[in-house]
């Protein structure tokens, strides 16, 4: 598909329009009296979607919106040609063209497993051998088989990353906690030593497993925290052959990971495609399968993708910004 063409921003037609309305009425626009003025507002600003699982309800009546609003962005939306970059995005053009790549996080979550290709090459069959090789770590740890180097079973998971290497894992176990089946989730983003020290005070090495999650393995707070995280371990541990037991990590970067130390088999690999914002859906979600265990994981997915389709299928009228991210 040709390179999809669009003036800039502001001098469109439909931004200027939307800029004037703001101009004239934005300092009147006041939630509480958009609710009484119009009784009907939740039906008309809300809608229902049928999933396998029941209703979900996608509520944006209480935003700074009204009908002529709404009108107006969706004018601007057909105008900078998002249906046209929505498909293009589907199709695994590179659309992100400030990085020359393509943003595809929606492959890691397409549960239907149509082919999607990348460079002329369908990336669903990595998809999936990344999406087996989680289940049978997470059920290996969740049942208690995987043992750290003293024999025992893992009662926590540390996840150390920053950004979206962090962010999505952490809203979701944080959300999902009633369905919690394996280990504690524990997360380390911050670079100040306080946030490793006081999350490490009450665990055991023995029993604790560190995620690092870096997609590129290059962030310093990242692997500085990793580094830290290591050394705590050694220094009860005392044997370098134990740390494959105890370290795991989530990277496309197979070579920066094992020179960590981390074998390769212990590596979940994900892909320049899925942006860090968007990469909890990815293998980044390990820490969300370790602590709800994979079948919830997958329903998880299952969810993002009856979104996807939702979004690509949907007239804009029914559609409402569906990115999914974190950052
Ligand atoms: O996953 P990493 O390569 O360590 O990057 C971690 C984070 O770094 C920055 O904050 C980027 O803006 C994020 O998108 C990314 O998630």
């Amino acid at each position: 598909m040709a390179e999809i063409k669009r003036p800039l921003l502001t001098s469109e037609t439909a931004w200027q329009n939307l800029q004037k309305y703001y101009d004239e009425n934005g300092s009147k626009i006041n939630m509480p009296d958009l609710f009484a003025k119009d009784p009907a507002r939740f039906e008309k600003l809300s809608i229902n979607l049928l999933t396998k699982n029941g209703e979900l309800l996608l509520d944006y009546s209480k935003n700074l919106i009204n009908v002529e609003v709404l009108k107006l962005l969706f004018q601007l939306a057909r105008d900078r040609k998002v249906e046209e970059m929505r498909q293009a995005m589907f199709s695994g053009e590179k659309i992100n063209f400030t990085q020359d790549r393509a943003e595809l996080h929606i492959a890691v979550r397409n549960r239907s497993n149509t082919p999607i290709l990348v460079n002329g090459k369908d990336v669903m069959p990595d998809v999936n051998k990344v999406l087996q090789h989680m289940r049978e770590f997470t059920e290996e740890v969740i049942s208690g088989k995987w043992k750290g180097y003293t024999g025992k079973s893992i009662t926590d998971v540390v996840n150390i990353g920053i950004g979206g290497s962090d962010l999505g894992p952490l809203m979701a176990t944080e959300a999902l906690q009633p369905y919690q089946k394996g280990p504690n989730a524990h997360f380390i983003s911050n670079i100040d030593g306080t946030h490793l020290a006081k999350t490490l005070k009450n665990l055991n090495p023995e029993t604790t497993l560190f995620i690092i999650a870096s997609k590129t393995f290059t962030t310093q707070e990242t692997i500085t925290n990793a580094e830290s995280a290591k050394a705590w371990f050694l220094a009860v541990a005392k044997d370098e052959s134990a740390v494959g037991k105890h370290f795991v990590a989530l990277s496309t970067n197979s070579t920066l990971v094992k020179a960590f130390g981390i074998d390769e088999k212990n590596m979940f690999e994900f892909w320049d495609w899925v942006g860090g914002g968007f990469s909890l859906w990815s293998a980044i979600g390990l820490s969300i399968a370790l602590f709800i265990g994979m079948d919830n994981f997958e329903e998880l997915l299952s969810g993002g993708h009856f979104m996807d389709q939702h979004f690509c299928t949907a007239p804009l009228e029914q559609n409402v910004s569906m990115a999914m991210g974190t950052d």
